[in-house]
């Protein structure tokens, strides 16, 4: 349990940058993890409306973190990022959120107050969704937030708030089976893709998607020359699926179960995931066709495809300084990106950006795509950008080869039959080469040969992105991508 002491933060440096950043790096969602930093603000934007008189009182915050060096992987991320951290201020310490407590201060109005990250707490969570309520009725007090809303659902507000475990890059809390908010961590100005394309495909009644509730933003202070800035979105509320099994486990149990039994082919495991893959090359052909439709599309010219063959070979370059183990494959990933360069041109449009198993959801009625945020990596400018269909396909076919390698890294260390552990390794790969064939063939069917040069260029620089990605958050794991790269057009 946390009492205030001396030497914590004072109501001089109210709330103590310090206790902010260390906060920051214990968390899952934060995108500066292996990056110097310093938190450099913190600025409170507005208390939640829907508080009653026994709920904490909730003040939304942005904390901007500078980096110490420019640059990421991709060498776009900004120096500067803000990251939204709400927070259920109490008047005394509660145990039962010890998990998600930030700090104590002296606060100006509210006296010493005990920080938690609103998220955890089920009495904060209320509030929000009450607030959101509150506005489809039209009783919402005028302030800096608005709380919007879609027709169409109404909103189960006694139902109680679980935070999903496996925080990711933001954090999603369901609303007992009803519904599900999820608050985007690293807040950029403009309209974010996740709720503007939910908002697009729930409009045409998309079977692929969970419909989109409603959505929270704040309009951002004007400028210095006083030109009014784009609104900031802050969070979405959507349809809780309550039946969904995530791709990326399904998959698992499937790889699982041929491992546990590999003297039988996949085609004859009792957990054959070939009809789920099938099904999910329909429902992302089926995604990528109301994009298509609703968002603006373009054919361009032979500068497109020297352009992305150049973008690609860059992003090599950034994780080799990452990755140095990269330099050793580092001429073949040129080789096939540079074949990008004479595709004479590329056919773009509106697509998920960062698709992979965990972004899917199997469903009573289905498959359910989530998640269309693009690359957390990018700029938000980037991300809304339109770009191949084969990017996603890509994510895909990476998906599949992940998901046997991850099983095998996992057991391998436990295998001593060195004749098992090869046929296991067979096994694995058949897997993989299964799923993503049933998955192509649903998606397109035959494959011209520039969509397999794209394709394989596409994969290629997934995979460079995961060894990044995998380096700073998951370095036991960085091998899976290793691997990968290795086998690529040897
Ligand atoms: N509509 C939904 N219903 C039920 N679970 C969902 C829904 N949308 C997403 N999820 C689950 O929440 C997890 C996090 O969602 P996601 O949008 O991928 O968040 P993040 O941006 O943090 O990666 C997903 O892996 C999925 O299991
Ligand atoms: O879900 P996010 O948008 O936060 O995506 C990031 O994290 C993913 C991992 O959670 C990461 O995906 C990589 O690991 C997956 C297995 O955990 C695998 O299925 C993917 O193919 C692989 O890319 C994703 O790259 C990253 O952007």
């Amino acid at each position: 349990m946390n009492t205030p002491r001396s030497g914590s933060p004072s109501s001089a440096d109210h709330l103590d940058r310090k206790v902010f950043a260390d906060y920051l790096v214990r968390t899952r969602w934060f995108g500066g993890k292996g990056r110097s930093f310093e938190v450099t603000d913190i600025r409170v934007l507005a208390e939640l409306p829907g508080r009653l008189d026994d709920s904490p009182h909730v003040l939304d915050h942005l904390v901007e973190v500078t980096y110490a060096a420019a640059g990421d992987e991709a060498g776009r991320s900004p120096d500067v990022e803000l990251y939204q951290v709400p927070l259920a201020l109490y008047e005394h310490p509660q145990g039962r959120l010890d998990h998600a407590f930030i700090g104590w201060w002296e606060d100006p109005t509210l006296g010493w107050v005990h920080a938690y990250d609103a998220v955890h707490d089920r009495e904060a969570m209320a509030c929000l969704l009450r607030s959101f309520d509150a506005a489809a009725a039209g009783e919402l007090p005028e302030g800096p937030l608005a709380f919007r809303r879609l027709p169409g659902h109404d909103l189960d507000t006694t139902a109680h708030s679980t935070l999903f475990s496996g925080e990711q890059s933001n954090s999603s809390v369901a609303f007992g089976e009803d519904s599900l908010m999820k608050l985007f961590r690293k807040v950029t100005p403009g309209v974010n893709p996740d709720i503007e394309i939910h908002r697009a495909l729930t409009e045409v009644g998309s079977d692929h998607v969970a419909a989109l509730y409603g959505w929270l933003e704040v309009e951002t202070a004007a400028n210095a020359d006083g030109i009014a800035q784009p609104v900031m979105q802050l969070a979405m509320l959507q349809q809780f699926f309550r039946t969904a099994t995530d791709g990326w486990d399904l998959a698992l149990a499937s790889v699982r179960g041929l491992l546990g039994s590999p003297e039988l082919h996949a085609t004859d495991s009792g957990g054959d995931f070939a009809p789920e893959a099938t099904r999910l090359g329909e429902a992302v052909a089926d995604v990528h066709r109301l994009l298509a439709e609703h968002f603006p599309t373009e054919t361009r010219g032979p500068e497109a495809t020297v352009a992305l063959a150049a973008t690609m070979s860059e992003r090599l370059d950034r994780a080799l300084a990452v990755v140095p183990d990269l330099a050793a494959h580092a001429d073949r990933l040129r080789g096939i990106f540079g074949r990008v360069a004479e595709l004479g041109g590329l056919q773009v449009q509106r697509i998920h950006g960062d698709l992979h198993l965990g972004q899917t959801l199997r469903t009573s009625k289905g498959w359910k795509i989530v998640d269309f945020e693009g690359e957390p990596a990018k700029q938000l400018a980037e991300r809304t950008l339109p770009d191949s269909p084969w990017r996603d396909v890509a994510g895909m076919l990476r998906s599949f080869d992940y998901a046997p390698r991850s099983v095998e890294h996992s057991q391998a260390s436990g295998e001593s039959d060195a004749e098992l552990a090869e046929l296991r390794r067979m096994r694995a790969g058949e897997w993989a080469n299964r799923n993503r064939n049933h998955f192509i063939v649903a998606y397109g069917g035959d494959l011209t040969v520039e969509q397999r040069v794209l394709l394989d260029a596409y994969v290629a620089d997934k995979a460079v992105y995961e060894t990044v990605y995998e380096a700073r958050n998951r370095p036991g794991w960085l091998s899976i991508p290793l691997e990968a790269i290795a086998q690529i057009g040897a």
